[in-house]
């Protein structure tokens, strides 16, 4: 069997005294679409730096595709797409612009280039947006042009921290079906961080972390059977109100 698109086994970081992730372990395999949910100071921005390899954990391993940052960084970083909470296209350009200017970064020129940015623009819905600086589109359409720029080097594990944020339900509803559906027809492997449940009803499998520990891993249906929950939201704050340590997932 191939190695794992992602394997983190017991990753550890404080910052000071403050304990940030406390032996966080989980493995994805290409084209999984994992939701992980945690409220806000759970820790996902931190294991998503821990990810991206911006930095190391205290403790723990980190491998993307079998390799890690230490040694093998910029192959990592080859076949990785990241979408922080954080903008990182220029408003002032257009979406081409900001896709060619992405897309050299990884080496890519020519028709190459030209083509992945037609297929990003298609996927996206970016066609009749393509020349238009950036800060002129609306914020899902800001979002869409992230996630694109994200997928411009046709990554095999995209991480996206809160990728919604800001935007109204239906452009959530919209993003998460592109998304969800890229995972499903490239078989690129997602990881999804959010503290909305809707938004992950129908991922391949949840994780939910909370002071910085996993507290549950499983399908959507496996974690309703488990609780005997309502819905996913009643899954989510049954987990969260159990006190650590019961019924910790194996
Ligand atoms: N640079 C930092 N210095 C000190 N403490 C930090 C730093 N970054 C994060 N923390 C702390 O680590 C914990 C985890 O934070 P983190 O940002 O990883 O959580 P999160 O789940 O992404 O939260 P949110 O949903 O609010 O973005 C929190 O208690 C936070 O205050």
């Amino acid at each position: 069997m191939s190695d794992p698109v992602l394997d983190l086994r017991d990753i550890r970081k404080s910052y000071g005294t403050s304990e940030a992730l406390a032996g966080i372990s989980l493995a994805m395999q290409e084209g999984e679409f994992v939701g992980l949910l945690g409220p806000n100071g759970a820790g996902k921005s931190t294991m998503f730096q821990i990810i991206a390899g911006l930095f190391a954990p205290d403790a723990g391993s980190v491998r993307l595709f079998g390799l890690d940052h230490a040694s093998n960084g910029p192959r990592i970083l080859a076949r990785l797409g990241v979408v922080f909470q954080a903008r990182s296209v220029d408003l002032d350009i257009s979406v081409v612009a900001n896709l060619r200017f992405h897309g050299r970064l990884f080496g890519l020129s020519g028709s190459d280039l030209a083509g992945r940015i037609e297929a990003l623009c298609t996927r996206f819905n970016l066609d009749d947006l393509r020349n238009r600086p950036v800060r002129t589109l609306s914020g899902g359409q800001q979002r869409r042009v992230e996630i694109a720029r994200a997928l411009i080097n046709e990554p095999d594990l995209l991480i996206m921290d809160e990728p919604s944020a800001g935007l109204d339900a239906s452009s959530r509803r919209d993003l998460v079906s592109h998304v969800r559906d890229l995972a499903r027809t490239e078989k690129v492997a997602v990881l999804w961080a959010t503290h909305l449940v809707d938004e992950v009803g129908d991922a391949d499998r949840i994780v939910i972390i909370d002071h910085g520990r996993i507290r549950a891993n499983d399908t959507p249906a496996a974690l309703l059977d488990e609780t005997d929950a309502e819905d996913l939201t009643d899954v989510y704050e049954r987990i969260l109100q159990r006190r650590p340590g019961d019924a910790e997932p194996g």
